[in-house]
């Protein structure tokens, strides 16, 4: 696993944890001006999910890094994103790009961190595409 130094999320939280990963995926871009993004091809995401909060939970965790992980690894490691309904063919808002995965993802921790009764927020999702190209996504409110 890659090891290296992301952007800081602004929060004002006492806690923050951070769960590197990554995921093999294939997509393509449906769109003629994605040029050679066109064609169905893969990568290796490699992402970097930040949480933060102030209570932590029973097990004196923030939220488990092995349930952050399986969130996003078990429904998308292998998977050729643009079957996967959280994305369209059709809806450039939801076409499979790193923006679009970035804020996907978010939506998918975020989502499930809404359930836990400490109440953690993901602050920031590091996307990285290729070797060249990567996405942060932080969302515009966050409670502190
Ligand atoms: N803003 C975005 N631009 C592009 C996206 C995207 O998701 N958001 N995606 C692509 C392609 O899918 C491609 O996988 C990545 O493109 P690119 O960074 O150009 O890949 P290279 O490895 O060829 O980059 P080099 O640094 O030029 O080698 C395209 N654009
Ligand atoms: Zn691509």
């Amino acid at each position: 696993m890659m090891q290296q130094i992301y952007p800081p999320a602004v929060h004002d939280f006492s806690y923050e944890i951070n769960k590197d990963f990554h995921f093999a995926a294939a997509h393509y871009i449906p769109h003629e001006d994605a040029g050679t993004c066109r064609q169905r091809h893969g990568h290796t995401y490699f992402t970097n999910i930040t949480v933060a909060g102030d209570e932590l939970d029973h097990t004196g965790f923030l939220v488990n890094f092995k349930v952050v992980k399986d969130l996003i690894h078990k429904r998308f490691d292998h998977q050729t994103l643009n079957d996967d309904e959280g994305f369209s063919d059709v809806d450039a808002e939801l076409f499979p790009t790193t923006e679009v995965a970035a804020r996907t993802i978010w939506e998918i921790v975020q989502g499930y961190l809404n359930t836990l009764p400490n109440k953690p927020a993901c602050v920031q999702v590091y996307l990285r595409e290729t070797p060249t190209s990567y996405c942060i996504y932080r969302p515009k409110e966050v409670r502190s």
